[in-house]
């Protein structure tokens, strides 16, 4: 494989007892926006920094274009770690420039993409600033800055949306939606699931270190026979292959076995109480999350 792939292919990590990958294998194609999603302590910062060839794997490769990353490729990558690495006694200006330098710009080039992405993060004012004088999600916009200045051919980013305002936020999709145009495999993580749900391509759900969904959202969303249904009159729906994925009031959403009719829900239901919603159901995806996640219990 030549294309700018990035392919994680049976890699395992181990901290002692706990098994942080287990054979973990997927992909991020060219040009697709995919979504890494999981409990805390499911392993997508471990995955990531396994990427990034900052940690190492115990099993299995991670390759780019087709060769284990080396610290040259690596430069070319747009990494966004969730410790966040910045200088709080730098100015804005000075830390990005020094990074971009860091990653084989010239002087000039460097400063004019300081400028560029300060302007488009909305960072103008506060080029002179002490990036420790700023606030938590402005800090968020530098190193937003620090990973994209350079004009990165792979995006690796770790919760790269948390604790960034609406309008960051849409700023920050819009320069994914972006980059993953001009063919940029973009990788990163996040507990926003409707972000996730607008903004990717492809979606991989992570559970103590194992992908347990793998596929675009639409997709996803329709593997589940989901039923809502709202009977104004005491009702367990529990019957024999339903299974209640939540309820709020007489509002029941349910899972329903291949074998079980829809058709016998609403008989039960109409003998229960007046039926005023009786619908398919396609899950959200934190919708779906809830249930891969909790189907086979709470990670670490
Ligand atoms: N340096 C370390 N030493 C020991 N255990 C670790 C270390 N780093 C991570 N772990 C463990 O490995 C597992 C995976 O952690 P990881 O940080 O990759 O998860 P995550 O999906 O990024 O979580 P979060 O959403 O909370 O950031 C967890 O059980 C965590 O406790």
């Amino acid at each position: 494989m030549t294309d700018s792939t990035l392919q994680f292919d049976g890699t395992t990590k181990r901290y002692g007892e706990v098994l942080a990958l287990d054979d973990l294998s997927f992909e991020v194609r060219p040009g697709e926006i995919f979504g890494f999603v999981g409990s805390n302590g499911a392993g997508k910062t471990t995955a990531m920094r396994i990427a990034l060839g900052v940690l190492s794997a115990d099993a299995g490769t991670v390759r780019w274009r087709g060769e284990p990353i080396t610290l040259e490729m690596a430069r070319r990558i747009g990494y966004m770690p969730e410790e966040r690495g910045l200088y709080p006694k730098m100015s804005v200006a000075d830390q990005l420039e020094y990074l971009a330098r860091l990653h084989g710009m010239s002087r000039a080039d460097a400063r004019a993409a300081t400028v560029e992405w300060t302007d488009r993060l909305g960072l103008t004012e506060r080029r002179r600033s002490e990036v420790g004088a700023l606030s938590l999600g402005n800090q968020q916009r530098v190193q937003l800055a620090a990973a994209l200045l350079h004009g990165p051919e792979l995006l690796v980013l770790d919760e790269p949306f948390s604790g960034l305002d609406p309008v960051a936020v849409d700023v920050m999709s819009s320069v994914l939606a972006e980059r993953a145009a001009a063919g940029v495999p973009v990788l990163f993580s996040s507990h926003q699931l409707d972000l996730v749900q607008r903004l990717c391509d492809r979606v991989g759900i992570i559970r103590s270190g194992r992908l347990v969904a793998c596929d675009t959202v639409d997709a996803l969303r329709s593997t589940e026979r989901q039923l809502t249904v709202d009977v104004r009159g005491p009702w367990d729906p529990a019957l024999p292959g339903v299974r209640v994925v939540h309820s709020e009031g007489t509002r029941h959403v349910l899972e329903l076995a291949d074998d079980v009719d829809d058709q016998d829900v609403l008989r039960a239901a109409l003998a229960a109480g007046p039926v005023t919603e009786f619908r398919p159901n396609r899950p959200t995806l934190t919708e779906l999350f809830r249930t891969v996640v909790t189907d086979e219990g709470a990670t670490s």
